[in-house]
C-alpha cells in the first residue's frame, strides 16, 4: 500500500463576488417597504466564464425572503432582488464532478448605502449605483 499522498498541481482559479445595488424609483413596488434592488453575483476575472469549473451557485439570503435559498445553475452565476435592508448572505460554491473538490461557501455582507469615510450614509449621488466586490482564489490541487 502506498504511503505517498497523491501528488498534485495546484491551480489557483481567480474570483470576484459581491453585489451591485441601485436606488429603486419612489413606490416602484406598490405597498412595499423596498427601496434597493440589487444583484448578487460570482465570476471570474473579467468575467471569465467559470462554469467549466463550477456547476452551481446556491445563493442564501436573510430566512425573510421567500425561498431563501436560489439555486443558479448556469451562468451568469447572479441573482436579483429587492429589498430595504443590508444582511449578510453566502454563495455555497459547487464544482463539476470531474473535479473532485469539496464545495466552497463564500460570504458577503449586501451593500446598499453609499458610505463616508467615516461611516455615515453619504447623500451625494443617491441615483449612483453601490457596487462592492471582492477578489478572492479558489486553490485546487490536480492529481498528476
Ligand atoms: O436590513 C437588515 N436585514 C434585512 C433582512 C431582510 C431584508 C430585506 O430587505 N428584505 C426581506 C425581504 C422581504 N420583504 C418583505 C417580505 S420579505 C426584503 S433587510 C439588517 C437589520 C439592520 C441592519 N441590517
Amino acid at each position: 500500500m502506498s504511503n505517498k499522498r497523491t501528488k498534485g498541481v495546484t491551480v489557483v482559479k481567480p474570483i470576484v463576488y459581491g453585489n451591485i445595488a441601485t436606488l429603486l424609483p419612489q413606490k416602484k413596488i406598490p405597498d412595499s417597504d423596498h427601496t434597493h434592488k440589487w444583484t448578487v453575483s460570482v465570476r471570474g476575472l473579467n468575467n471569465e466564464d467559470i462554469s467549466y469549473f463550477v456547476k452551481k451557485v446556491t445563493f442564501k439570503l436573510h430566512e425573510t425572503y421567500a425561498n431563501p435559498q436560489r439555486v443558479v445553475e448556469h451562468p451568469p452565476f447572479e441573482l436579483t432582488e429587492t429589498g430595504w435592508g443590508e444582511f449578510e448572505l453566502t454563495m455555497k460554491l459547487q464544482f463539476v464532478p470531474e473535479s473532485g473538490e469539496k464545495a466552497v461557501t463564500l460570504y458577503h455582507n449586501l451593500r446598499l448605502h453609499p458610505y463616508e469615510e467615516d461611516g455615515s450614509i453619504s447623500t451625494a449621488n443617491k441615483n449612483k449605483p453601490v457596487q462592492s466586490f471582492q477578489y478572492d482564489e479558489l486553490v485546487f490541487t490536480e492529481p498528476t
